[in-house]
């Protein structure tokens, strides 16, 4: 062990690359290993931050002001507040800032705190940033440790050695255990939360760690929604006797979790009935229709990404967060491209010809963002209304 003392510094990032950045540690004491990658959204970030899609994950906010609105239990993504599921390490360019909001109940800072999160403050994250945008996503490790001592070259170590999210099923981690129901709207002036009123159609959920704002989005749509294990099979779904099923969002390797995931899609998409995939859900459902992922190079991480839907021809401003997309180029005949990104031109969603099977790679439940795609629930409801008529 060679320890030294950092003057003046509480807090470190130190990359498998050897790059050092010196700052001010806040949140949670301790170290956070993980893929870095730069969220450019500027308001949302408890949202991003219980998102479980981020597990493994440390994210850098290159909005330089964090905290500002505090957090509040509404705001939290993941289902149960494990925070294990969710984003490891958090970087920021100033301190976080003390709360001013009506809605917060907590500072942000406390809440790292009481969740284990360690934090980064006080470094140059243009830096960063543009380093991921020419370099990748690095491995990385956070360190805060209030005396300034560190031992830099074990922490390069653990970034070098760590393997990295290629290969890795995080959904197993991330998944309920136990089916269960959900009932919540999505928030509203002035009385927040409620619970739906509509009940026309069933949709059963796969979860791989979704998104509370995917389930609200769909109660929202009328649906009764019943929540099942990642690794529920095709049969027990069916028996369910549902109008459609969604696929979720969640972390990891899409090809890694597609092991037990693909046979179970290619079941419920012969069996006829309506699927819609969210990210995570969407590369699973490429795979099962004969497709392959690819690791991207700096992701897509935000709530301000222009994608365009080909078969309306508009663009809408979308939520993003993946490291992973479908290679257009691997898609079967009878699989056509619907959306695709305007910044790098990746694929941004899938559609089976002739059947009510679609998906996609962004967020069009939001939260934190632009609800531009909301309408693509409805086109989710207007398909399970479709094959009600026709059953
Ligand atoms: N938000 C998600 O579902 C992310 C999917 C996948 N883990 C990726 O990073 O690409």
């Amino acid at each position: 062990m060679t320890t030294e003392l950092l003057e003046g510094c509480t807090g470190v990032l130190v990359l498998s690359d050897g790059t050092v950045y010196q700052g001010l540690g806040c949140g949670a004491t301790g170290e956070a290993l993980g893929e870095v990658c730069f969220n450019t959204a500027m308001t949302g970030y408890q949202e991003i931050l219980t998102d479980p899609s981020y597990m493994e994950q440390i994210i850098a906010f290159t909005f330089p002001h964090v905290g500002n609105v505090g957090v509040n239990a509404d705001d939290v993504e993941q289902l149960g507040n494990d925070p294990k599921r969710a984003a490891k390490g958090a970087i920021f360019r100033d301190a976080p800032t003390p709360p001013a909001n009506w809605r917060s109940t907590l500072s942000f800072n406390d809440w790292l705190v009481s969740r284990g999160v360690v934090g980064l403050s006080g470094i140059d994250t243009r830096s960063l940033t543009k380093k991921i945008r020419e370099h990748g996503m690095p491995h990385g490790v956070i360190a805060h440790s209030p005396s300034g001592v560190f031992d830099l070259e074990a922490l390069k170590a653990k970034a070098r050695e760590w393997k990295g999210l290629g290969g890795l099923d995080l959904a197993i981690d991330a998944t309920v255990t136990q089916s269960a129901a959900y009932t919540t709207d999505l928030w509203q002036w002035p009385q927040g939360f409620s619970d739906g009123t509509k009940k026309e159609f069933k949709v059963v959920v796969i979860d791989y760690g979704v998104k509370q704002n995917i389930l609200r989005a769909l109660v929202d749509i009328g649906a009764e929604v019943q929540i099942v294990p990642a690794k529920t099979s095709a049969e027990d779904i069916l028996a369910r006797k549902p109008d459609g099923v969604l696929l979720s969002n969640g972390p990891g390797d899409p090809a890694a979790t597609g092991e037990y995931a693909v046979p179970v899609i290619q079941k419920l998409v012969k069996s006829g009935v309506p699927v819609f995939g969210i990210c995570l859900g969407h590369q699973m459902l490429g795979i099962a229709l004969g497709g392959k992922t690819i690791k991207m190079s700096q992701g897509h991480h935000g709530a301000n990404h222009p994608v365009k839907d080909e078969t309306t021809g508009k663009v809408e401003i979308v939520s993003m967060n993946h490291g992973f997309a479908i290679d257009r180029d691997s898609l079967p005949e009878g699989v056509v491209e619907t959306h695709i990104s305007l910044f790098d031109g990746s694929n941004c969603g899938i559609a089976m010809t002739g059947k009510p099977v679609f998906s996609v790679q962004h967020h069009p439940e939001a939260s934190p963002g632009p609800v531009d795609s909301l309408y693509l629930f409805e086109r989710f409801a207007q398909n399970m209304r479709n094959a009600k008529v026709s059953a």
